[in-house]
């Protein structure tokens, strides 16, 4: 596996895979690998020639300080994942690589709907607006056939999909499926943040999810959310942001069960660490 950590190399080495019509695909992450992130490189060897993943935290998208100085960056650690999954390009950028006039921010906006605005980008105001920032920059520079990204932030995804299409660029976005414990807790990279007490109560969140999973077709919707909401709140030490049970494409709060594509999605402190966590119910 080659270690690239500019723009210019990159697309030298990348070059060559172009001419010959390879197919190139591309793993965005922020590094501090566990197995949801190895899923995805699997996939993407699956479906393309060449696999490209990106390490980067990117400062655009976090609204809080203290999570983006604290986030996790083994990067030994990826560098020995990404060998031993034979991945073939890991791209590792400095800020000033993707910034080149940070600390002073460019300016970026785009309309990403107003889904932009629900869940996670009411608890983390502008959050999307630097995830699409980060990855506009990333697709820009691999130029990629096709990139993988997790469904465990689902509203990530569906804001990638809006500005892939607002830019009309000719790639395809694949959301893959989550990588769970034994025990059911979402893989995360903040998962490393956790006390063990935190770690036992983080569970209540992938159960209530279960519970409204298992329990969509006899509960009505108002029942199915005070259950959950109850078993979360129920939890000492965590602190439950929202809870919801939502149309897949708008994000929007369902009333009855009747649609199609229906997803219910959770977001809780446990202790200091903030998780997400969701389950598609039809
Ligand atoms: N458990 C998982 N299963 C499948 N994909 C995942 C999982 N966790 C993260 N991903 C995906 O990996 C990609 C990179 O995510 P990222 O580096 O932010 O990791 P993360 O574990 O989500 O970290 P955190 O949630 O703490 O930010 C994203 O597309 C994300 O959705
Ligand atoms: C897509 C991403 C790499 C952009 O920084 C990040 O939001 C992530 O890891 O999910
Ligand atoms: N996994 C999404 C990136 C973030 O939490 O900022």
């Amino acid at each position: 596996m080659e270690i690239i950590h500019t723009i210019s190399a990159l697309k030298t080495v990348l070059q060559p895979f172009k001419k010959a019509k390879s197919k190139v695909a591309l793993v965005p992450t922020m590094g501090a690998l566990h197995k949801g992130h190895l899923s995805l490189i699997e996939i993407a060897q699956q479906h393309a020639d060449i696999v490209v993943c990106s390490i980067f935290v990117n400062p655009t998208q976090f609204t809080d300080p203290k999570d983006l100085e604290k986030y996790p960056r083994p990067l030994e650690h990826d560098i020995k994942m990404l060998t031993e999954a034979g991945c073939d390009f890991v791209f590792m950028p400095t800020v000033k690589e993707m910034y080149p006039t940070f600390p002073k921010l460019e300016n970026w906006h785009i309309d990403l709907g107003n889904a932009e605005f629900l869940l996670e980008g009411e608890f983390r105001k502008g959050h999307y607006q630097g995830v699409t920032q980060i990855v506009k920059k990333l697709f820009d520079a691999v130029n990629p056939d096709i990139a993988f990204f997790g469904q465990k932030d689902f509203q990530q995804v569906l804001m990638i999909k809006n500005m892939v299409k607002h830019f009309n660029m000719p790639l395809e976005i694949v959301s893959c499926p989550i990588i769970r414990e034994s025990d059911g807790l979402a893989m995360s990279s903040r998962n490393i943040h956790l006390s063990n007490v935190d770690r036992e109560n983080a569970l209540i969140l992938s159960k209530a999810l279960q519970f409204v999973r298992d329990n969509f077709e006899k509960l009505s919707v108002i029942e199915l959310l005070a259950s959950a909401k109850e078993m979360i709140n129920g939890t000492q030490g965590v602190d439950l942001d929202y809870f919801t049970i939502a149309n897949g494409e708008t994000l929007l709060p369902i009333k009855d069960k009747e649609a199609k594509n229906l997803i219910a999605l959770v977001a809780a402190k446990v202790g200091q660490t903030r998780l997400i966590d969701n389950m598609l119910l039809n």
